[in-house]
């Protein structure tokens, strides 16, 4: 199985290992999101998502892509953390969706981020530790390390794995 993962980011590569490393053939490619680079929305964090996915498929031409996410999103709460997958299959309109494990963040981070900063740098600044982002994240600071960046990602590229074998299932039993 050929997989063209739209990141370069060591957390998420990892992530898409732990699930399809057995069986498959994995690549990171850099692709554009085509949007912000901090979304601010479940629904632009998808987006992201699912153009990481399509656009990984352009660019390498393998038969699957997948795309992962970072963003906040706002609540009666405070801001959440909220990550997203997309797998794509060439060939196949809808992508399969997942949504990651979501914390408030501290106040002080999320005005930050309201006021136009990314969360990537800021974390860096608040941990005085660069790249963050590329190991333990955000959820990782903020759990104790119980949930690093990488072990959410992995969640949700199970799910996104969980669905398309599913998805051949039904068509094998459909015959
Ligand atoms: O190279 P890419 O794949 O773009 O990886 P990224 O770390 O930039 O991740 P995203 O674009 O998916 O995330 C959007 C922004 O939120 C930041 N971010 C998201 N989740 C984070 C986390 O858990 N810890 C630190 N920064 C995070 C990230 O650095 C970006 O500034
Ligand atoms: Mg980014």
């Amino acid at each position: 199985m050929k997989i063209a993962i739209g990141t370069k980011n060591r957390a998420k590569i990892q992530a898409v290992k732990n699930v399809f490393g057995a069986d498959a053939d994995i690549i990171g490619i850099d692709v554009p999101s085509g949007v912000s680079e901090q979304p601010f929305s479940d629904e632009e964090t998808i987006t992201g998502a699912i153009n990481r996915a399509k656009e990984a498929i352009v660019k390498t031409s393998r038969p699957i892509g997948i795309g992962l996410e970072g963003g906040v999103t706002e609540t009666p709460f405070g801001l959440m953390l909220c990550n997203w997958g997309a797998i794509v299959v060439e060939g196949e309109q809808k992508p399969f969706i997942a949504g990651g494990a979501r914390i408030l963040l501290p106040e002080v981070i999320s005005e930050r981020l309201r006021k136009g900063e990314e969360l990537g740098p800021v974390m860096a600044e608040f941990c005085k530790k660069e790249n963050v982002r590329s190991h333990e994240g955000a959820i990782g600071i903020f759990t104790n390390g119980r949930i690093n960046r990488d072990d959410m990602f992995t969640h949700v590229v199970k799910i996104l794995k969980g669905q398309l074998e599913y998805e051949i299932m039904q068509k094998k039993s459909s015959y």
